[in-house]
């Protein structure tokens, strides 16, 4: 199999756009080693760092591509281990267009003791539009993590869930968006995390939270 000529200028695009991206993981502190990765969706297939790789070479000749069941269509190396999951996402969430997958600290902290982290700021609001989720604990090598996303996330506005025992997944329109949510996912994981020394955070009404996301989606920033 081969990338169809049409969408050849749109994959290395993505090739440019995923790498950099890539380079935002260590940049924001969200990653050790090679423990996260990033994909974007291009038609029917999807743009992907090669398995265990450091980020210093990740650049867009590195990037691989795969079809959307996961098969390397392009690429001289294995893909991320995480593959399966990002193409179980694609298939079964139509308006997914980036997925990403951390370790960030705080994030896999909540996530190792199975609790949602409650909605008790307003960059919570805004980005998550309620608490954060928590999915079930899958092993990887299957279709299960990709399950337990599409899930837990189909059933939130949250872009963001944590897979129990393991450590965070986030969605985007885009692969960028994906990383935002990411970025903006450790930080408040680590601000909740904090309070929570200091006492019970309050939570915020759910109307506020609702008119906090309405205008954080919709208004805020450039248009
Ligand atoms: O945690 C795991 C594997 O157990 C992966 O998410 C992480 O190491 C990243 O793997 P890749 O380098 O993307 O294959």
């Amino acid at each position: 199999m081969t990338i169809p000529t049409a969408l050849r200028a749109e994959i290395d695009a993505a090739k440019q756009r995923v790498a950099a991206l890539h380079a935002e993981l260590p940049r924001w502190e969200l990653v050790v080693w090679t423990a996260g990765n990033v994909s974007e969706r291009v038609g029917d297939y999807l743009v992907i760092k090669p398995s265990g790789v450091s980020y210093d070479d990740l650049d867009a000749d590195a990037m691989v591509v795969c079809d959307l069941d996961g098969n390397l269509v392009e690429g001289d190396r294995s893909p991320s281990s995480d593959t399966a999951a990002h193409a179980y996402v694609y298939r079964h969430m139509d308006h997914v267009g980036g997925v990403v997958h951390t370790h960030s600290t705080y994030a896999a902290a909540w996530a190792a003791r199975g609790e949602e982290i409650p909605c008790v700021l307003t960059m919570m609001a805004d980005e998550f539009g309620g608490p954060i989720p928590v999915g079930p604990f899958a092993i990887i090598g299957d279709d299960s993590i990709g399950r337990g996303i599409v899930e837990t996330l189909d059933a939130h506005r949250s872009p963001a869930v944590l897979m129990r025992n393991h450590g965070p997944f986030t969605i985007g329109r885009d692969a960028k968006a994906a990383v935002k949510a990411a970025v903006l996912l450790e930080e408040v994981a680590r601000a909740v995390h904090i309070s929570r020394q200091l006492g019970e955070p309050t939570p915020i009404p759910q109307e506020a939270i609702d008119s906090l996301y309405h205008r954080y989606q919709n208004v805020y920033g450039q248009h």
